[in-house]
């Protein structure tokens, strides 16, 4: 049977989020969207696109690849400490499938919902499986990459490794048992660290979200603001699911390398350390920005010797 086609698409999977919000004049539907950026803050805009069998498996559960394919880019608008108001979808279809795409924008549509960004526009084309998403959001307080200064503080927000750990378990090439649900949720629906990034907008002076790896991320903060970080591996919060599925050492290096964790990495600087405190949010300090002298780097420590993890973060070329 064929299934809908180009219009048919947009009008029963994705047009329904039609409903109005906050700022949308004109949404799904027109040659652009017609928005209204709020009186205050900046716009905050970013876009990631997701490649079957390179982000997420090709027969993945299509609802999961489109809250995968939101929650990535809700991080980047957290790492920013950006609100999240509006996003577009391109999405490339090997085939027209009515059931894949019914669950697919179910996943999606009740992503959007649970955090509060419309649809507002997109579009649909035949070729390898693809999403592509770009988000827009506003910010009162952003957070930048080149804010770090020496003597700040580095903290991330919660703990890394679970997501490259969860990964052989996705792709079906290791077996788990009571852990399986636990690795799909890592991997599948990470977390996008927003109401965090509120809360240290005032006190953080950097941010970066972890996708490719918290030394290479934490790598981008430094080249950005020319400082150099010493991290020191035994305070960084490694994940128990990393620990269970990849053994202690390899999970030590998994939370340092494996990216896809989204959680944010930031420095704060000395004179907001108490008020950092008093939050009482669940972080941890990992090390201390350092000058660069000469080139700006991330060097890491283990129990007070120089530790190197055997891969570096992810690159794509
Ligand atoms: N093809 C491109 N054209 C223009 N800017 C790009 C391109 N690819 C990446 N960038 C920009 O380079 C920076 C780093 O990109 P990336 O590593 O993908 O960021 P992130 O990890 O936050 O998604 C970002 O500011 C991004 O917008
Ligand atoms: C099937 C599969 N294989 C491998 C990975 C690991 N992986 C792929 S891309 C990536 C880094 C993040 O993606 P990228 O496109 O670099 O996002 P950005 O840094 O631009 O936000 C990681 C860790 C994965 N997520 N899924
Ligand atoms: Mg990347």
């Amino acid at each position: 049977m064929r299934g809908p086609g180009e219009f048919e698409i947009i009008r029963d999977f994705f047009a329904g989020a039609k409903k109005l919000s906050e700022g949308v004049v004109v949404g799904i539907g027109d040659d652009c969207a017609l928005l209204k950026p709020p009186a205050q803050g900046l716009l905050a805009t970013s876009v990631d696109t997701l490649v079957a069998d390179r982000h997420f498996p090709a027969d993945a559960d299509p609802a999961a690849i489109a809250a995968r394919a939101l929650r990535v880019n809700l991080s980047d608008l957290a790492a920013m400490n950006a609100k999240p108001l509006w996003f577009t979808l391109a999405l490339t279809l090997p085939e027209s499938d009515a059931d894949w795409l019914r669950e697919f924008s179910r996943g999606l549509l009740e992503t959007a919902e649970l955090f509060g960004i419309s649809l507002v526009g997109g579009d649909t084309t035949r070729g390898p499986l693809s999403v592509t998403i770009q988000v827009t959001g506003s910010s009162k307080l952003p957070l930048r990459r080149d804010g770090a200064r020496v003597g700040d503080g580095i903290y991330v927000s919660g703990p890394v490794g679970a997501a490259s750990a969860a990964l052989p378990v996705v792709l079906g090439q290791a077996a788990a048992g009571h852990e399986r649900e636990e690795a799909r949720r890592a991997y599948y629906f990470p977390e996008p660290q927003l109401a965090l990034a509120a809360a240290i907008g005032e006190l953080a002076g950097s941010a970066v979200d972890i996708s490719d790896g918290l030394l290479a991320d934490l790598g981008h903060i430094c080249n950005a603001s020319r400082v150099s970080a010493d991290v020191h591996m035994e305070s960084v919060p490694v994940s128990p699911l990393a620990r269970q599925l990849a053994g202690e050492n390899r999970a030590l290096e998994l939370a340092a390398t494996g990216g896809d964790d989204y959680q944010l990495c930031f420095t704060v600087p000395e004179k907001h350390w108490s008020a950092l405190e008093k939050l009482g949010l669940d972080i941890a300090r990992i090390g201390t920005i350092v000058p660069a002298e000469g080139n700006p780097g991330v060097r890491s420590w283990l129990d007070g010797k120089p530790w190197s993890p055997t891969r570096s973060g992810y690159q794509h070329f």
